[in-house]
């Protein structure tokens, strides 16, 4: 079994990446979808408790445990289905890629998704998903907090960069070759470095 991890700031296109592999056959299994059970189980509106319950969880069971949860259902998921890999959409800090990768070994891939600050605040703009899409105060504060939980780090320990400030169609091209398991050169050096684009 193949699992494909994705990490990127906000805006970057895990999405679209998750989007593709459905219409691929590839299962996705969201790591906030983790975070939303665990909010339903407590009684708690997920649109509300979300970032309360994600800290909770790590307190309470250490800070790998969002990623410690999505590995049954990353194991149900390739179970479930007829491709050889599964897509993992939302790493966030150093420990649960650590996490991933003992426990799933070479079969790990991590893919990073990159475009700079410019190109997301537009398309989150187009998006318009909800507020904090409209806001680019509250862009720079959600990928500070992000950047501070360590996904720079992760970012930059990627086995895979998809640069995604092209057209979409080359972005879906991109990350087909990915989840079959042949992708395309890294992207020209300067085209990856979005973390160092936060709050220009
Ligand atoms: N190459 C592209 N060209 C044009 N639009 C794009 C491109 N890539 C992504 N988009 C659009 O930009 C918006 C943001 O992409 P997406 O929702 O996949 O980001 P994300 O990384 O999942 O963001 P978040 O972490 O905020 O959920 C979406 O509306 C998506 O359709």
């Amino acid at each position: 079994m193949r699992v494909i991890g994705t990490v990127g700031l906000p805006g970057s296109g895990k999405g679209e990446a998750a989007a593709v592999a459905e219409e691929e056959g590839v299962p996705v299994v969201t790591m906030g979808d983790v975070i939303r059970a665990e909010c339903r189980d407590r009684g708690l509106d997920p649109a509300e408790h979300h970032g309360e319950i994600a800290r909770a969880l790590r307190e309470e069971n250490g800070p790998a445990a969002i990623a410690e949860r999505s590995v049954p259902l990353i194991e149900d998921a390739a179970g479930r289905a007829d491709t050889d890999a599964v897509l993992v959409d939302g790493l966030r800090a150093p420990v649960e890629l650590e996490r991933f990768r003992e426990r799933f070994g070479d079969e790990f891939t991590l893919v990073a998704i990159t475009a700079p600050f410019d190109v997301r605040a537009e398309r989150l703009g187009e998006r318009g998903r909800d507020d904090s899409d409209l806001d680019l105060e509250a862009l720079r504060d959600r990928e500070e907090r992000e950047l501070e939980f360590g996904m720079g780090e992760v970012i930059d320990a990627a086995d895979v960069t998809v640069d995604n400030t092209d057209t979409l169609a080359a972005f879906r091209d991109r990350v087909r070759a990915v989840l079959r398991g042949n992708p395309a050169p890294d992207a020209p050096d300067g085209a990856t470095d979005d973390a160092a684009e936060v709050g220009k």
